[in-house]
């Protein structure tokens, strides 16, 4: 059976990942993250391993690479207003190009990490973002999200890796007694339902491109970026829409 590491595992994303493919899948897992609190209760079960990964240490990368095949690639600053040299450049910039040398080095076979929504944020809200429009970053996180895009291209056509990455959205598991979505986030939602279809039906997917970018939207009615590619490649059949979740409860900006 695969055997995937999945960088981040303690966060939001990560814990919904490997809960799901713990409980609806055979793959061995290897949840790695520089935080291992949230991961304790994953520990103990034969099939699955929990070890601590700090992503900016090249030599660590290369460890937690050993006789993997897939990487799930999710560890990273998530914050918009994240700081360039205090977090991003560790974590994000020198993290992922670790992990994709280390996915490399090690014979991994395809890559997915997590890119964003934000590598486009700067288009205005009117606009609909396809899988031609050039990037436009709002933030240094966007920037920092489009150097992953960058690195994701180079290890798949100059090192023959396969490179998927996600540009996820505003994930979050709506609940209408919570708080109200901005009309932008109605637009970017990604459910962790939808999420799950698009991550599972990547890792399994046939004649996928070698290098790919991946639109991680739900069936919102109006959408930021475009999805009719990303169904087309994967077969993604998102369910959610955040304007039927919010009704009319969200609030412009
Ligand atoms: N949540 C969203 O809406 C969203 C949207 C678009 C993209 N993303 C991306 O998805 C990924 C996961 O996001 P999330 O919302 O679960 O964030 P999160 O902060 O909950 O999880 C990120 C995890 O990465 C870990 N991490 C940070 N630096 C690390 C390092 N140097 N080494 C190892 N682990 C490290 C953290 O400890 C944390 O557990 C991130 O890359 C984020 O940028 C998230
Ligand atoms: O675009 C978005 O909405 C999201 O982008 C992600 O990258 C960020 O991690 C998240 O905080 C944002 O809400």
């Amino acid at each position: 059976m695969k055997k995937i590491l999945i960088t981040g595992a303690a966060g939001k994303i990560g814990q919904h990942v490997a809960n799901t493919l713990m409980k609806k899948t055979s793959y061995q897992l290897k949840l790695a993250d520089i935080n291992l609190l949230p991961l304790e209760k994953f520990k103990g079960s034969s099939n699955h391993e929990v070890i601590y990964l700090d992503v900016s240490s090249l030599e660590e990368c290369q460890n937690a690479c050993k006789n993997i095949d897939i990487v799930i690639h999710l560890a990273g600053d998530p914050s918009p207003n994240a700081d360039f040299y205090s977090s991003l450049l560790e974590n994000t910039i020198k993290g992922s190009y670790n992990i994709f040398k280390a996915a490399s080095d090690n014979g991994v076979t395809k890559v997915i990490a997590a890119s964003s929504a934000q590598t486009v944020e700067g288009y205005p809200l009117d606009f609909q973002v396809t899988d031609s429009s050039p990037v436009r970053p709002k933030n240094m996180y966007g920037v920092s999200k489009c150097f992953v895009e960058a690195l994701a291209s180079y290890f798949a056509y100059e090192k023959q890796l396969q490179s998927i990455v996600i540009r996820i959205g505003a994930y979050d598991d709506y609940k209408p007694e919570g708080l109200p979505l901005s009309a932008r986030d109605m637009s970017a939602y990604i459910s962790p339902e939808d999420f799950i279809d698009l991550l599972l039906k990547t890792i399994t997917a046939k004649n996928l491109p070698f290098f790919s970018i991946l639109h991680g939207i739900s069936e919102n009615r109006f959408k930021r970026l475009n999805i009719e590619e990303t169904k087309r490649l994967v077969g993604y059949t998102p369910n959610s829409d955040a304007f039927k979740l919010c009704g009319i409860h969200f609030f412009d900006r």
